[in-house]
């Protein structure tokens, strides 16, 4: 059978009937139609499973509830159509209730109406059948091995940890800085587990204003507050037997970090105007640029809801910690984009290469993405110079590539803007400042309480 064609079962033991309802349903060349005279025939050959049946109310071995019961505990998908010679409302709803599609009376309009319903059962599959194809695809898209590049250990490392969140459904707290790929390994853990075939939910809850977020979270009834025109169902809801994604985590207020802390013990939510609890099953991950444990201690993080996120916690290095695979993931991009663009192989000059090298990128992959799209659009002949990467970055203090702080100020001057900007960057992690800039983590303990700089 093509992908294309609509398998249908037509259970009716009047010979004639029957023939009627497949001339009928055989004008469109894509239905398949096969036709049973007992109940009994047709569940023997489910084997094959129709994508349609049609079920003759009144069989001799079978009536047509008992019949859609014994169907529908075989192949719960499968769409029944009862026809019935008599019109009786009782038996027509305990029919749909069961989970029969449609319930059409016997007369000389049967077929045509047959047909109706046959056709927007049609649309239905071929929505359902394209819903699969498309997560299959975005499936294989995010697969870890091929969506995310890296040989470095630290990758290799996390290669090991995704297959291990992928295989469980335990919570996955990811930090690193921005543009370093947390939600892209987000998606990967998705993909690659159970959870596939339903939905990733993201939700950035830095880009949410405040008074808006909860009801983003867990959805509003009609008419919980101004503006709540319609009811509107909540990303956990959404997300139900998926996965929630809460990119940006640290940046909920406390009063959500609370709510939220009784959702994940209760695992049910409530909209924001409801009454009744909704229970729901999706898995969670988190991920934040900055460190959460420090977020605690400072009073800004609930202690609780933490250790209720922490699961299993991955840290994605930054890119300058990630040794050659800078040019294997700005080669991969090169070749995506121009096989995307049309334009010619390019390949990087051996100057633009040790200036990928030697440039710290404060934008991480998303930056290199960037830059090597560029120098592929302004390269010549095939070939990108040192020229075509214009390393534009917000941070030319602590650029590899040699910037210079464009002031005029003193010596030290220019040392405590530079300390400074890096304990905002590192979050005033006094180690990582250090070691960044190969000083001693006594000058920088010296230059705070000097008043010389100060913790972010
Ligand atoms: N190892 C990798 N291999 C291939 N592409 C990557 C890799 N890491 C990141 N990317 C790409 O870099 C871009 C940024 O990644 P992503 O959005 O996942 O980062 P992020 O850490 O979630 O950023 P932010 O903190 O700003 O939300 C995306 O286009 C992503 O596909």
């Amino acid at each position: 059978m093509s992908s294309t064609s609509i398998s249908i079962f037509i259970v009716e033991d009047n010979d004639w009937y029957a023939e009627l309802l497949a001339y009928k349903l055989t004008q469109n060349p894509d239905y398949v139609v096969r036709r049973f005279a007992t109940a009994q025939s047709c569940l023997d050959s489910l084997s094959e499973p129709p994508d349609i049946i049609t079920l003759d109310y009144a069989l001799p071995d079978g009536r047509g509830d008992e019949v859609l019961r014994r169907l529908k505990e075989r192949l719960p998908d499968v769409s029944v159509i009862v026809i019935s010679a008599q019109e009786d409302i009782r038996t027509a709803v305990g029919l749909l209730q069961q989970g029969a599609y449609e319930y059409l009376v016997k007369d000389e309009e049967t077929a045509d109406r047959l047909w109706f319903t046959v056709g927007n059962i049609v649309q239905k599959l071929a929505l359902r059948r394209e819903n699969t194809q498309l997560r299959k695809q975005i499936g294989q898209k995010y697969d870890a091995r091929r969506a995310i590049r890296g040989n470095s250990p630290a990758m290799r490392q996390l290669f090991t940890l995704i297959d291990k969140a992928a295989r469980t459904n335990i919570t996955v707290s990811i930090v690193g800085e921005t543009g370093t790929g947390k939600e892209l390994v987000a998606k990967a853990i998705h993909y690659g587990s159970d959870r596939r075939e339903a939905s990733f939910v993201a939700v950035n809850v830095a880009a949410i204003p405040r008074e808006l977020l909860e009801s983003e979270l867990f959805g509003h009834e009609k008419g919980a507050f101004t503006g709540a025109v319609a009811r509107r169902v909540g990303r956990f809801e959404e997300a139900h037997r998926g996965t929630l994604f809460l990119d940006e985590v640290a940046e909920l207020d406390l009063s959500l970090q609370a709510k939220l802390l009784r959702v994940l013990q209760e695992r049910e939510v409530s909209r924001v105007g409801g009454n009744g609890a909704i229970a729901f099953d999706a898995r969670l991950m988190v991920a934040t640029h900055c460190d959460l444990a420090r977020e605690v201690r400072e009073g800004r993080f609930r202690e609780d809801l933490y250790y209720r996120l922490l699961g299993l916690p991955i840290e994605l290095p930054p890119l300058r910690e990630r040794g050659d695979d800078v040019l294997l993931l700005a080669e991969g991009f090169l070749q995506e984009f121009c096989q995307q663009n049309n334009l010619v192989a390019c390949s990087l000059s051996e100057e633009a290469r040790q200036k990928l090298l030697r440039h710290s990128f404060p934008g991480n992959v998303r930056e290199l993405k960037a830059l090597v799209e560029l120098a592929a659009v302004l390269a010549e002949n095939g070939t990108i110079a040192a020229t075509d990467l214009p390393l534009r970055s917000p941070h030319p203090a602590t650029d590899r590539a040699g910037g210079v702080l464009p002031t005029n100020d003193s010596l030290r001057a220019q040392t405590t803007a530079i300390v400074q900007h890096c304990l905002n960057r590192y979050d005033g992690n006094i180690l990582q400042v250090a070691a960044q800039l190969q000083i001693g983590k006594s000058t920088i303990y010296r230059m705070l309480q000097n008043g010389e700089v100060q913790l972010p």
